[in-house]
């Protein structure tokens, strides 16, 4: 174990960001939050999602690659938010569309995927839907420090 980490965890720096992120040595998993229990040995608890993120002014970085300044308040991405996600449901436009041209997360860039994750690498209210929904079902909206996100589960 090392000095504080729980067991099955290393620590390691980013080579692009300069970021201190952990890695559970035994599924090579990734992540940037501090580990506070010790790690999965098997990486069968992991999900694959897509996300779709509106932000709003009290989000906790209110900046995205979309939009420098983000103003909007809550009720204003909720509504945004709900509207993309009955474009979604009607048919009208595909979630990595819309995802794509739209969300505030990074993984916009790919569709809003996030890759594989297991649990207690995303903000809580989004880890515990991740986990709950099917593969191929969409979340309702679901709100974390970040803003207001709709999920997919792909894997
Ligand atoms: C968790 N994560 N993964 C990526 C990512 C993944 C794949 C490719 C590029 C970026 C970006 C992020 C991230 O935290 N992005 C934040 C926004 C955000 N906050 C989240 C909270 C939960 C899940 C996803 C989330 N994305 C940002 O860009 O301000």
């Amino acid at each position: 174990m090392s000095d504080d980490l729980p067991d099955g965890w290393e620590r390691r720096v980013s080579r692009s960001t300069g970021k201190e992120f952990y890695l559970n040595i035994y599924t090579k998993e990734s992540q940037w939050d501090k580990p506070t229990m010790a790690a999965e040995q098997s990486a069968a608890d992991t999900v694959q999602c897509s996300h779709l993120l509106v932000k709003h002014r009290e989000s906790r970085r209110p900046s995205s690659w979309r939009e420098e300044n983000i103003t909007r308040s809550k009720e204003e991405a909720l509504k945004l938010l709900k509207g993309y996600k009955a474009d979604i449901v009607s048919g009208r436009a595909s979630f990595a569309e819309l995802a794509s041209r739209y969300s505030d997360c990074s993984s916009a860039k790919r569709g809003g995927d996030l890759g594989p994750f297991g649990h207690g690498q995303m903000q809580k209210p989004f880890e515990d839907v991740a986990f709950s929904l099917e593969i191929g079902e969409m979340s309702e909206p679901v709100w974390t420090e970040s803003g207001v996100h709709i999920i997919l589960r792909t894997g």
